[in-house]
């Protein structure tokens, strides 16, 4: 599983945080170890536009390059907009694990979102591992999310 990760200056220390978790599963042989993180900036806490972040872990998953993506800003919220403008991005910005884990179960969510300074790094540690372990339930939910798929398609689903 390829995951692409990006955050703004505002989102930074907490992408350091979460590549800091991959790595730590890796050296522990964990299940969520073998996935493979591809950060795609931004590298130093220089100030930075969030969408040009969004965008770019946003195009990398609708185009297959990476199944999931994580995204961090301030507050989440800018960045989240910026990937939700790419067609075929469900991104879900979650402040506690029960929504992270819904995000998936229901929502098959293909990107997480996070806010550095809104959410402390042990709870956003504990989201990502609940979005990441968390699998898309289907049958009923799947209508949905395809509805989801169909608005911005081509003109109006209604
Ligand atoms: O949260 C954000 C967007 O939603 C940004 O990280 C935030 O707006 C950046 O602000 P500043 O340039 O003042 O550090």
């Amino acid at each position: 599983m390829k995951i692409a990760i990006g955050s703004d200056h505002g989102g930074f220390r907490l992408k350091k945080e979460i590549l800091a978790f991959f790595q730590a599963q890796k050296e522990a042989d964990a299940k969520l170890g073998q996935a493979e993180i591809i950060d795609l900036g931004t590298y130093s806490e220089a100030s930075v536009d969030y969408p040009d972040f969004g965008e770019a872990v946003a195009r990398g998953v609708a185009q297959g390059e990476y199944q999931y993506g994580i995204v961090v800003c301030g507050t989440g919220i800018g960045i989240s907009i910026a990937a939700n403008k790419v067609q075929g991005i469900r991104c879900a910005l979650c402040h506690e694990t029960f929504s992270a884990r819904m995000a998936r179960e229901h929502n098959d969510a293909n990107i997480l979102a996070l806010g550095e300074r809104v959410t402390g790094p042990g709870l956003a540690i504990d989201i990502v591992n609940a979005f990441f372990t968390t699998e898309f339930a289907g049958e009923r939910h799947a209508r949905r999310v395809d509805k989801l798929n169909k608005i911005g398609k081509s003109g109006c689903s209604c």
